[in-house]
């Protein structure tokens, strides 16, 4: 049962994905809820169907079973109020990159205005973009364009925000940098946060909880909340709390995948 105040719940959610080898189970039996504005870290081994969560919250996939709910109603479609960064971003190679995160503004209404433009430069300052507005995206390294998927998605200030591995691509300073941006932004304008990684350390130093997920077909074996104080920041990272978790949850990863 999913609770009332669910930003988005999953109740015995199972996906089953039709292949030329025949049907492959990708989750079975998936329970959780992440409450409004929490900020929720999703670890799990590779190809446990952590990808294949985030698209069903997004609304772009629909459960073969079960129900997937957003603000206590089941989703239908991709919603507004939503916005996902991909693992890869999905940038319009012939759009400047101002124009790239103005794009959904213009895809919704057919026009932008100089305040969209304002925010959208405001955006990229934010992730280290400044002086790149007017460059296409092939002129950007794979990290830059990254961040510009990053910026389209903080674009329109959705209430959810929909992460797959979003600082993959990064070098490990600024992918640290970024997470620390990514929690001021989250502190600043408070929204749901779901956000898949590899990283243990990563998921720990900015979630409020961590979800871990089995081997295929994947289900959450562990709902961890993380109590280190916010704000967090580079000390978090020694702090002992810290390594107390990751630890926990490198041994609960390892000991599933002997
Ligand atoms: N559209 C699809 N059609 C067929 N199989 C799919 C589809 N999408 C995902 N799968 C399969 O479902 C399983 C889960 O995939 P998913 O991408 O969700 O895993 P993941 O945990 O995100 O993996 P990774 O950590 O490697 O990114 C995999 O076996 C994948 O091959």
């Amino acid at each position: 049962m999913v609770a009332a105040h669910s930003a988005i719940g999953f109740t015995g959610v199972g996906q089953v994905f039709r292949t030329a080898s025949g049907p492959l189970e990708a989750l079975r039996g998936v329970e959780m809820a992440v409450g409004r504005h929490e900020f929720v870290a999703v670890l799990g081994p590779s190809g446990c169907g952590k990808s294949t969560l985030l698209r069903l919250a997004s609304g772009l996939i629909h459960p073969t079973s079960g129900t997937v709910e957003v603000f206590g109603h089941p989703v239908t479609e991709p919603r507004d109020d939503i916005g996902i960064v991909f693992q890869k971003p999905t940038l319009l190679p012939w759009a400047t990159i101002e124009d790239n995160v103005v794009f959904p503004v213009r895809h919704k209404t057919g026009r932008v205005n100089e305040e969209d433009r304002v925010n959208a430069r405001a955006i990229l300052a934010k992730v280290g973009l400044e002086g790149f507005e007017a460059r296409l995206p092939a002129e950007l390294s794979g990290g830059m364009q990254q961040r510009v998927g990053i910026a389209r998605a903080l674009f329109m200030n959705p209430d959810i925000l929909l992460m797959d591995e979003p600082f993959s691509a990064l070098d490990a300073l600024t992918r640290e940098e970024m997470g620390f941006e990514l929690l001021r932004i989250w502190e600043a304008q408070p929204k749901t946060v779901m956000f898949i990684t590899h990283s243990i350390s990563e998921a720990v130093l900015l979630a409020d909880r961590v979800l871990v997920m089995s081997e295929r077909p994947g289900h959450i074996i562990e709902d961890l909340a993380i109590d280190i104080a916010r704000p967090r920041g580079i000390e978090t990272s020694n702090n002992k709390a810290m390594h107390d978790y990751v630890g926990y949850l490198r041994g609960l990863l390892l000991k599933r995948a002997a």
